[in-house]
């Protein structure tokens, strides 16, 4: 099949030196723009990506962007009903660093996910979710500046990967006389009309993922990591998960146990703990500071994600990162959906795929763009010129349009370096 994509004439590839990414001044970025809100939030956010790299850098630097197609606009560019192009996953793999808008996933039949697709094919393991509070986003809680967390998600394995068997199929018969002829489960009721899926967690992939939060928890100088679980009834996956993640850390971080664990302590002072999702919910809410670094399975990451970033004002305010550490493949993606009753009016706040890129500025080690970013957009709700989502709540505040929001972040860009 002919390629779609256009290889920007001028820019070079990122590449991987030992473990350490080698940035060119001007590397070429693959990027989706996204099913529905996608389209308005990635036209704002590139530009505002843009000129905070024009004004950190005065042009020595920039990004040579690179559209590749997904979802939607994949079956417009291609002619027919092909999601996820081969050479899209292929781009993501030579370019290494990449951003993309969220794409739609229909409920019950339909395609599989095809962001869940592109996290497995290229093993980004650790999804990397920042929640922090932005001065003057309304908030549903009282003390929103006490939340300061950063989720891993494992993001490759668990019953979100998708292994499932529809009611009525063979497959599904199979697998449920597997179960109660060999494997002796009949204590349950397995009406005819059952679905099954398969939970699936590994110590390698559960040991990787914590080893990216302690080491995040190091480099960071944060006070602890949580490994959030639901342990005492999914007791050889969330369990595990539990008892693999302290060992590691006994193992390769020095964790030595408080009061005979089996909570931890490495030596420069780190709290390794663990906590049940249930009352991990209700925690977050009632006393936030406990936690701080938080690792946890997949289908639980995207639920606490989704349920933090609202303390802090919203999906909309939610940036986050897939992330493989040893290949350096990374894609950076809100944590937010299509959103689709506001596709293309222009109103949908943009501000989870800006802060996507700042994460993506500061991986590329471009930290004066990346500050620039999270100082203009702080003075932008500041001055509470913002989209709907936190004008309904914030007092005094005039609602401005996707678009503009993006031309307010980068006029403040000036008065803020
Ligand atoms: N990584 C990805 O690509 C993801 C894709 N999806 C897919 O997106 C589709 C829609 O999913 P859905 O469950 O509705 O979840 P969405 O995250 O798309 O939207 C849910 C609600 O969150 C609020 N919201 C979302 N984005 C923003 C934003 N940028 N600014 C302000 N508010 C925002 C809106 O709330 P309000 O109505 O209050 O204004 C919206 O109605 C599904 O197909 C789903 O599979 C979902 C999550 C991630
Ligand atoms: O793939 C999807 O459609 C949903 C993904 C999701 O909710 C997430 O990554 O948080
Ligand atoms: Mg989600």
């Amino acid at each position: 099949m002919e390629s779609k994509i256009k290889v920007p004439g001028q820019g070079e590839k990122i590449t991987m030196q030992g473990e350490t990414l080698n940035v060119p001044s001007h590397p070429i970025i693959p990027f989706v723009e996204g099913d529905g809100t996608g389209r308005d939030i990635w036209r704002a956010s590139v530009r505002v990506l843009d000129a905070a790299v024009e004004k950190a850098y005065g042009g020595e630097k920039k990004i040579e962007w690179m559209e590749v197609y997904a979802g939607e606009k994949a079956n417009e560019v291609y002619g027919e009903a092909i999601w996820l192009p081969d050479e899209t996953v292929q781009a993501f793999k030579d370019y290494l660093v990449g951003i993309k808008g969220p794409l739609t996933t229909p409920v019950g039949g339909g395609i599989r996910s095809i962001n869940v697709a592109l996290r497995q094919e290229l093993d980004l393991y650790a999804c990397v979710r920042p929640v922090q509070y932005f001065q003057g986003v309304p908030s549903p809680v009282k003390r929103p500046e006490d939340i300061d967390m950063v989720i891993f998600r494992e993001n490759t394995e668990d019953i979100y990967a998708g292994i499932e068997f529809k009611d009525g199929t063979p497959e599904r018969d199979r697998l449920r006389d597997f179960l109660m002829n060999e494997l002796g489960v009949n204590k349950i009721r397995f009406p005819d009309t059952t679905g099954l899926g398969v939970k699936t967690v590994s110590k390698e992939g559960t040991e990787r993922l914590v080893r990216a939060a302690i080491q995040y928890a190091i480099d960071n100088g944060r006070k602890s990591v949580a490994l959030v679980h639901k342990g005492n009834i999914m007791k050889f996956t969330e369990g595990s998960f539990r008892d693999w993640g302290y060992d590691l850390a006994k193992r390769e971080f020095g964790g030595k146990e408080i009061d005979g664990g089996p909570w931890l302590e490495l030596p420069n002072g780190i709290v390794i703990k663990d906590v049940i999702a249930d009352n991990f919910l209700q925690q977050i809410l009632l006393r936030p500071t406990d936690y701080d670094v938080v690792a946890t399975l997949n289908l639980n990451g995207d639920y606490l994600s989704d349920a933090l970033a609202a303390q802090v004002g919203g999906i909309g305010i939610a940036p986050g990162a897939n992330i493989n550490y040893k290949t350096g493949h990374a894609i950076f993606e809100a944590t937010h959906g299509t959103a689709p009753k506001y596709a293309d009016k222009d109103v949908i706040n943009p501000s989870s795929v800006i802060l996507s890129g700042e994460m993506m500025l500061r991986h590329l080690g471009w930290n004066e763009a990346a500050d620039l970013i999270l100082k203009a957009l702080d003075k932008t709700i500041q001055d509470k010129t913002v989209t709907y989502d936190f004008a309904r709540d914030m007092e005094g505040a005039t609602q401005v349009k996707t678009s503009e929001f993006a031309d307010n972040i980068i006029a403040n860009m000036d008065s803020v370096k």
